[in-house]
């Protein structure tokens, strides 16, 4: 293996128990991520990409095989220990958001960096500098019942990449997004993979996949790297 990788997964497989039926989603899952790359992954509709990235974050544990992250296997770390990891080193973009909706925009961005121990007034700022790359400068005190689907998306984005990760995974980052707000995030994830974070991309949308460095498409549980047409 790669031991600089940021991601690797090896022989990667999970199957889910229909009954007293195993059914296989992964088999054979390959993978190495260098610093700084990104990839789009797409596939037909339960194809499992949501289960692939949720084994990639140790969201949930392979039924074979294993993801190493800088080396660690997330598998054999307790729940603390997990939990302490993706904060200092994953993003996450969800398809649905999960923001906290007592707190307003600033506060959720802030959040994993107040969770890593930065001081509350140096959290609010580096907040408030990446919801403005979003373009949600102007949307700072809103809580996120006072926001649209598309801005919502937009503070998802900026407190998956506040903490600047070495990793992150992202569910149909734009999908809800306007050209102009689709064209901020992806420049922001251009500067971030140029200071080294590593992004895992799902999407449906063949635009943003081609403005990733390779393209894999999940076919019958494994990872398939897709030819680029030329542009
Ligand atoms: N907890 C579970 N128990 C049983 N089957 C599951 C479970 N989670 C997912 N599956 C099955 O695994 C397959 C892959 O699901 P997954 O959500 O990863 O697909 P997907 O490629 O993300 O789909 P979509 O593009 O529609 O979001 C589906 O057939 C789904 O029914």
């Amino acid at each position: 293996m790669s031991n600089d990788a940021v991601l690797y997964c090896e022989n990667l497989g999970r199957t889910y128990r229909d009954g007293n039926r195993l059914v296989s989603v992964l088999d054979g899952v390959q993978l190495c991520l260098q610093a700084g790359e990104k990839i789009a992954v797409v596939g037909a509709s339960g194809s499992g990409k949501s289960t692939l990235l949720n084994l990639l974050g140790g969201l949930d544990e392979p039924s074979a095989g294993r993801v190493l992250m800088r080396g660690q296997d997330l598998a054999t770390l307790s729940e603390r220990e997990r939990c302490r990891w993706r904060n200092r080193h994953l993003g996450f973009v969800y398809q649905f958001h999960h923001l906290l909706p007592e707190f307003d925009a600033r506060e959720n961005v802030a959040m994993p960096l107040l969770i890593g121990g930065i001081g509350r007034s140096a959290a609010w700022q580096q907040a408030a500098e990446v919801l403005e790359q979003v373009g949600m400068g102007h949307r700072l005190k809103h809580r996120p019942g006072q926001l649209s689907g598309g801005e919502r998306q937009r503070v998802a984005i900026a407190r998956a990449l506040v903490t600047t990760p070495d990793c992150v995974l992202m569910d149909e980052p734009t999908g809800n997004l306007d050209p102009e707000s689709a064209a901020q995030v992806l420049a922001l994830i251009d500067s971030l993979s140029a200071g080294k974070t590593a992004f895992v991309v799902v999407t449906h949308d063949p635009h943003i996949a081609r403005r990733m460095d390779r393209t894999l498409e999940l076919v019958l549980g494994a990872l398939r790297e897709q030819a680029r047409e030329p542009a």
